[in-house]
């Protein structure tokens, strides 16, 4: 057997020395009360970057803001509940957005593009290879790619719904040394600051979040995930390898120095396949696959893949590589996976040996249900 490295554990103070960052900022420190773009915020934040990209870092900057910024030409109030209208306001807003970085990173001499994003392009094997590589020319001509959801186009199926997963996901695709979550709040506290609490200064893995109190965005109708997806999504970092730090955009400058701010989620996990980071955290899944119980031990203990012999029954309506969830027989989730069959051909598959059903209904049917590559424990 050979032996692996155990993955490297670094402090904050090794910010400095980063050369690959991925940046998030959020809706709340980056647009005003009444939704409009906050030039003081965006002009400070990117005057951070752009010395840091012209210090010969690469920086890939996720920003929300778009549909924060459509909402004062469209005359509206607070954020749309429905979702044609948060399309309409991303559409108005992102173009705005982007005219503003455009001019502000200009003024530094940084050249910045626009990246729209889809949960498939981060999750499909050829839209994956396409984005990386796009991703990996715009860096290594010194550009700095501005991320954002496609949200004129995305519907509820295909979101993300929240900048911080996305960036999370982006962190991983462009192999980032680490992941910066900035939003109106210094850290990630004990409890929501409007009800007091300690700043946690460091985390190592989930046992340093037990019993915090995570509330939800801070400034009503303008943030989207609160702090629940930013402690996620630097979860789902650190636990592929990626260290990450959440502040806020006014401590941004002194994060990436390296100084005792934020919260700081340092690695405890190597680098795994985007597919199963996404499984095993965003996938919504569209089936549920019962098993025995010899199938449970198979899977869950022994890390093999389900075969059709050990399924007991099936819920759910999905195609061919979708995700669905496995549980035993009293409906407890034990897996989550990528079903190799439809939903339409399982019922004649069910209980049977795959030799029996190559046999029987063709050699395309003498495969497993989802193969261990496939599937993450929950
Ligand atoms: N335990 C907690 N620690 C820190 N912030 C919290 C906590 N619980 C809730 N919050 C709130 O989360 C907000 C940040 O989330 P959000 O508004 O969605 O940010 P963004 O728009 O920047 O992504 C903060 O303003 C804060 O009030
Ligand atoms: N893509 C959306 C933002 C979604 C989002 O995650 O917002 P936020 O919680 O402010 O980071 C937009 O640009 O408005």
């Amino acid at each position: 057997m050979t032996m692996t490295a155990e993955p490297l554990v670094r402090g904050r103070e090794w910010l400095p020395q980063a050369q690959r960052i991925v940046v998030k900022v959020g809706s709340s420190s980056l647009t005003t009360i009444r939704g409009g773009i906050s030039e003081r915020a965006l002009a400070a934040l990117v005057d951070t970057l752009a010395d840091r990209a012209n210090a010969g870092a690469e920086i890939v900057l996720v920003s929300s803001g778009a549909i924060a910024a459509g909402l004062a030409p469209l005359g509206l109030e607070r954020r749309p509940k429905d979702l044609a209208t948060q399309q309409a306001a991303a559409s108005v807003g992102q173009g705005l957005l982007m005219a503003r970085y455009t001019q502000a990173f200009g003024a530094h001499g940084v050249t910045v593009s626009q990246v729209l994003l889809t949960a498939d392009d981060l999750v499909r094997r050829t839209q994956y290879a396409n984005a990386h590589r796009a991703l990996e020319k715009l860096l290594h001509l010194g550009v700095v790619p501005v991320v954002n959801e496609n949200d004129t186009v995305a519907t509820h199926e295909i979101r993300f719904g929240d900048n911080d997963r996305l960036a999370a996901l982006v962190a991983h695709l462009v192999h980032a040394d680490a992941l910066v979550l900035l939003s109106d709040v210094d850290a990630v506290y004990t409890g929501p600051p409007s009800e007091g609490g300690e700043r946690i200064e460091h985390v190592r893995g989930s046992h340093d979040l037990e019993g915090v109190r995570i509330g939800s965005a801070g400034k009503a109708g303008v943030g989207t995930g609160g702090m629940a997806t930013k402690v996620e999504a630097a979860a789902i970092a650190a636990g592929s390898g990626i260290p990450a730090l959440v502040t806020s955009t006014a401590a941004a400058g002194r994060a990436l120095a390296g100084e005792d701010v934020g919260t700081w989620f340092s690695v405890n996990g190597r680098r795994k396949p985007v597919r199963l980071l996404w499984l095993a955290h965003l996938a919504a899944t569209r089936g549920t696959l019962v098993l025995d119980d010899g199938a449970v031990r198979a899977v869950r203990d022994r890390h093999r893949s389900l075969l059709p012999a050990g399924v007991t029954s099936v819920a759910g309506d999905f195609e061919a590589g979708d995700p669905v969830e496995l549980a035993d027989s009293a409906g407890t989730v034990v897996a989550r996976g990528l079903v190799n069959f439809s939903a339409d051909e399982m019922p004649a598959m069910l209980g049977r040996s795959t030799k029996d059903l190559g046999r029987e209904l063709g050699p395309e049917y003498e495969r497993v249900l989802v193969h261990v590559d496939d599937l993450v424990l929950v």
